[in-house]
């Protein structure tokens, strides 16, 4: 189980995330929820250990990850909202680097690379550098790097980010394939529909704070709204939609 308590987090002195506590559980799917600004991408860096929270611990199976941070990546699969890649590097040269930094055995990594290239549709592309690759085509690589060693916590910032709608489904199945085989993992999306489609928890920060931690279903009958976007608009949203759009269409006809 991955734990985080009481996580608070500013920077120069503007808060971004304040007071987070919540668990994400084996065999769940965690769904973690916010407008733009609302502290998501700070959140997931935490757990990663890339930045350090303010205050507050993040513990893994009941442990800080603090306490041995080079075991606890061995275990992270991480997909980055905005990935720093290797661009003069091909596919597969980047994901045979990341298996290295991983200490994978050699071989294993390379027929695990291969499969998943295939699987992922890009291996015919595996010897481009990514700078020639399309945005889709780099996250299927980012995926297959947070993947290919198995982690049993798989943190996904924005994963569907530029997926066409046939990798998105593969990815939406995959998400609940790994769940169901004991992983926990934890996802950040804009896209409701595929969060209620997926996910079993959510979590809703609102600036940076925790407004909602519970089962889609139970949300639904506690706030009598029938849809993760109702759910999400009475806690999260605040500007009237309509309004705005009305002055901008006003505005640029002006
Ligand atoms: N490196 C930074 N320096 C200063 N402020 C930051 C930094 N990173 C994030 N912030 C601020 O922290 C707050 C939370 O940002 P964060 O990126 O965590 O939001 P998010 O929920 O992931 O947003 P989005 O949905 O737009 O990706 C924002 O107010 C942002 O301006």
């Amino acid at each position: 189980m991955l734990e985080l308590r009481d996580i608070n987090k500013s920077y120069s002195s503007i808060p971004a995330v304040e007071g987070v506590s919540f668990a994400a559980r084996p065999g769940e799917v965690t769904g973690y929820l916010g407008a733009n600004g609302s502290g998501k991408s700070t959140t997931m860096k935490i757990i990663t250990g890339l930045i350090e929270a303010s205050s507050g611990g993040v513990f893994y199976q009941g442990k800080s990850i603090h306490g041995d941070l080079m075991s606890f990546r061995r275990i992270l699969g991480y997909v980055p909202e905005e990935p720093h890649l290797y661009m003069h590097l091909s596919g597969m040269e980047y994901l045979v680097m990341v298996a290295q930094l991983r200490n994978m055995e050699r071989k294993a990594a390379s027929s695990r690379i291969h499969g998943l290239l295939h699987l992922f549709g890009l291996h015919a592309d595996r010897d481009l550098s990514l700078s020639s690759y399309s945005k889709g085509m780099r996250q299927k690589i980012l995926l297959i790097a947070a993947l290919m060693h198995n982690p049993g916590l798989v943190l996904l910032d924005e994963p569907f980010s530029g997926l066409d709608v046939g990798s998105s489904l593969i990815l939406r199945s995959l998400i609940q394939e790994l769940a169901s085989r004991g992983k926990v993992v934890l996802f950040s999306s804009h896209e409701l529909e595929t969060v209620e489609r997926v996910c079993s928890h959510i979590i809703i920060l609102h600036r940076g704070k925790i407004v909602a931690d519970d089962s889609i279903g139970h949300l639904r009958e506690l706030m009598s709204v029938p849809t993760l976007e109702g759910i999400f608009s009475q806690l999260a949203v605040e500007q009237d939609s309509a309004a705005i759009s009305r002055e901008i269409a006003d505005l640029i006809h002006a």
